[in-house]
């Protein structure tokens, strides 16, 4: 079947909220490096870290923009400085007593110097912060998703850690913040605690030196205890993503098409929607928990009240007793205002805290690496003689235990071996680690001798054509879908038109609108939707390219489970046609199939419980001549019926 659904639930053995994974634990991760361990730093800590990180990555996306951006926010912060200047030379100019012309122009053009630069700075700022952002947010991406592409294997996409990372890099359990959204934050954030600083100076200077201490240090104490609350909800929602992911993925399931059949026929929708709605508050619970108690609320107000008060009675009692001029109490009135840029900024805080976090999971997901040194032999032209594999074992990761254990088997080079078994028996894992998606925890196969490891991953894949079980149904053209099966080769019609003609896909092809542009897809406008034996007919196509352009080793796993019986039919009698000169690999629970290979193979407690040609198979009466049995026996006993009948 093809894959359904792009999100798989939370594994069973994701972290619990807020529970410290020890590094040694993945192997897939650099978890320590570059400031990304998470769970060792407090909540606060571990916010400013991220904002600190990100802030580190400014420069590396783009430098010419991220100077421009720093200039202007010194720039307009500077300009803000100067408003309580220009305002206390204005009212000093116009309450003298001689109403000197020359202090009220200055004031003026100070005041209108001021504004100026505010309105012409700010959407220049605003729009600089923006084209940031978007860089950061394209960068961000792109080194998750280079990054969760780049091991060799796929075994880290089975690690609860990693896809909680990826989760998170994709910033999708943060309600969405994109790290862009930090860059225009911080753009806010600076100038104004410049601003703060400023007028801390101004306080000190017009005022007495104290006061900007009391009053900064109520503002800056009772700010640290909002942004402690930001730490501890932002950490709720990295925490918990396992229950946001189950949610995320619940809410796929209901809104989009692969599932919409079975919800309605199922009678799913009450059960989906209760569950998407536990899952959901399950993930906001930790949020609840992490507000600032209203006690805390009442003193942070009586603290500010407090420090207001001790600053403003005193500067009112000097200035009516003649110990401050107008000019002086105007601009220490004025700075006292600007003091509150260093506490608590309420959503610019909340929005830089919350789209940073999404920094650090995309740099460990940019740090993956493959499990092991990656081989770098070439693998052109193999296998001449056999793959073997030599007492493999294998269990996947947070898997439930060995699939494979001691497995013993040879293909030889240009012959075809079918493997059939129970369901659960190992036989897709068997074709994923011959691809080296996944590499055996114990044992070894080797191609031609030489250990498969010590191969470059990249250049054994292009050995390879496989079809899996759950080939993709991608959203292109035909000539893409079918061209995938080798990205970086020349156009080339000749191979296109032979690969489709044996997959069966060509005469599917002549008959869509748009020929091999037509776009396969339902969910677009100009988009056509195949039938599930069409789109496996296109994936062995795929394949089949692969095989034109040098692929010597052929993959099918269930490649006839969605055909109908005349191109079947169709497919076994083109079968020697496709498979001569390959090593071929054929994974069927149809005895139809599976008689098409030259050997066949048993897979069977995690071993090869039998191996032989068919007809050896069923001499020596074991499982696969059960199985065989149990497939044939009600055609047999249906000729018998017919027979007697005509009899
Ligand atoms: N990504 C995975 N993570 C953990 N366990 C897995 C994973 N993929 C498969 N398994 C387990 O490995 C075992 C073998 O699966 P595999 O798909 O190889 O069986 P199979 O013989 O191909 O079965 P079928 O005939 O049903 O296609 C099963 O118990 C399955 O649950």
């Amino acid at each position: 079947m093809a894959a359904s659904v792009p999100e798989r639930p939370p594994h069973p053995s994701a972290a619990r909220a807020g529970e410290p994974r020890p590094a040694e634990v993945n192997r897939f991760m650099k978890v320590d490096s570059r400031g990304t361990n998470e769970s060792k730093k407090k909540n606060g800590d571990r916010a400013a870290s991220d904002v600190l990180l990100l802030v580190r990555q400014l420069p590396r996306v783009a430098k010419g923009l991220t100077f421009a951006l720093a200039v202007l926010v010194v720039g307009q912060a500077a300009g803000s400085a100067l408003l309580p200047l220009a305002t206390g030379r204005l009212v000093a100019a116009l309450t003298d007593a001689s109403k000197s012309m020359h202090g009220v122009t200055v004031g003026l053009v100070l005041l209108g110097v001021v504004l100026f630069l505010d309105v012409v700075l700010d959407p220049i700022r605003t729009m600089l912060a923006w084209r940031l952002g978007t860089a950061l947010d394209g960068a961000t991406a792109q080194t998750t998703v280079d990054g969760a592409l780049r091991p060799a294997q796929i075994g880290h996409l089975d690690d609860a850690d990693v896809a909680d990372r990826i989760e998170r890099a994709r910033a999708v359990g943060l309600g969405a913040h994109p790290p862009g959204q930090a860059v225009t934050a911080l753009a806010g954030l600076v100038p104004l605690r410049l601003t703060g600083l400023v007028s801390a100076v101004l306080l000190g200077w017009a005022g007495q030196w104290w006061m900007p201490v009391v009053l900064g240090s109520a503002w800056v104490v009772t700010g640290r205890w909002q942004e402690k609350e930001i730490g501890r909800s932002v950490s709720a929602h990295a925490g918990e993503t396992a229950q946001l992911r189950r949610a995320a993925y619940l809410r796929e399931v209901a809104t989009t098409a692969p599932a919409a059949k079975e919800v309605r026929l199922f009678g799913l929708r009450s059960w989906l929607v209760e569950r998407f709605t536990t899952a959901w508050w399950d993930g906001m619970v930790q949020m609840r928990r992490a507000r600032v108690s209203p006690r805390r609320h009442t003193l942070a107000i009586l603290l500010l009240l407090a420090a207001h008060l001790a600053v403003v009675l005193p500067l009112v009692h000097q200035a009516t007793h003649g110990e401050r001029s107008v000019e002086q109490l105007t601009v220490a009135l004025q700075a006292l205002l600007g003091l509150f840029a260093l506490g608590f900024s309420g959503d610019l805080q909340w929005m830089l805290h919350t789209a940073s976090a999404a920094v650090p999971a995309a740099l460990a997901v940019g740090e993956l690496e493959t499990a092991g040194e990656a081989g770098r032999l070439g693998a052109a032209g193999l296998p001449q003689r056999e793959i073997r594999f030599e007492k493999v074992g294998f269990a996947y990761p947070g898997g439930r235990g060995r699939v494979l254990d001691g497995l013993d088997l040879v293909l030889p080079a240009g012959s075809s071996l079918a493997i059939v078994g129970d369901n659960g028996a190992g036989k897709s894992t068997l074709t994923k680690l011959l691809a080296g998606l996944y590499l055996p925890d114990s044992g070894r196969i080797t191609v031609d001798g030489q250990d498969l490891r010590a191969h470059d991953p990249e250049a054994w894949c292009r050995q390879l054509a496989v079809v899996f079980q759950d080939f993709v149904r991608y959203p292109f053209s035909v000539r893409d879908n079918v061209g995938f099966g080798r990205i970086e080769a020349e156009a080339d019609d000749e191979a296109l038109i032979e690969a489709t003609r044996l997959g069966g896909f060509l005469s599917v092809e002549t008959e869509l609108p748009g020929g091999w542009d037509t776009l396969l897809s339902g969910a677009y406008t100009d988009g056509t939707e195949l039938s599930g034996g069409q789109w496996q007919r296109l994936a062995l196509s795929r394949a089949l390219y692969a095989v034109r352009h040098g692929a010597r080793v052929l993959v099918l796993d269930e490649p006839t489970a969605h055909l109908d019986v005349q191109a079947e039919h169709e497919l076994y009698a083109r079968f020697l046609d496709i498979t001569a000169g390959l090593t071929t690999v054929l994974v069927s629970h149809r005895f139809a199939t599976v008689r098409l290979a030259d050997r066949i193979a048993v897979v069977q407690d995690g071993r090869i419980g039998e191996y032989g040609t068919h007809d050896e198979l069923l001499a020596a009466d074991g499982r696969y001549a059960r199985m065989f049995r149990v497939q044939s026996q009600p055609f047999m006993e249906q000729g018998v019926r017919e027979g007697s009948s005509r009899a």
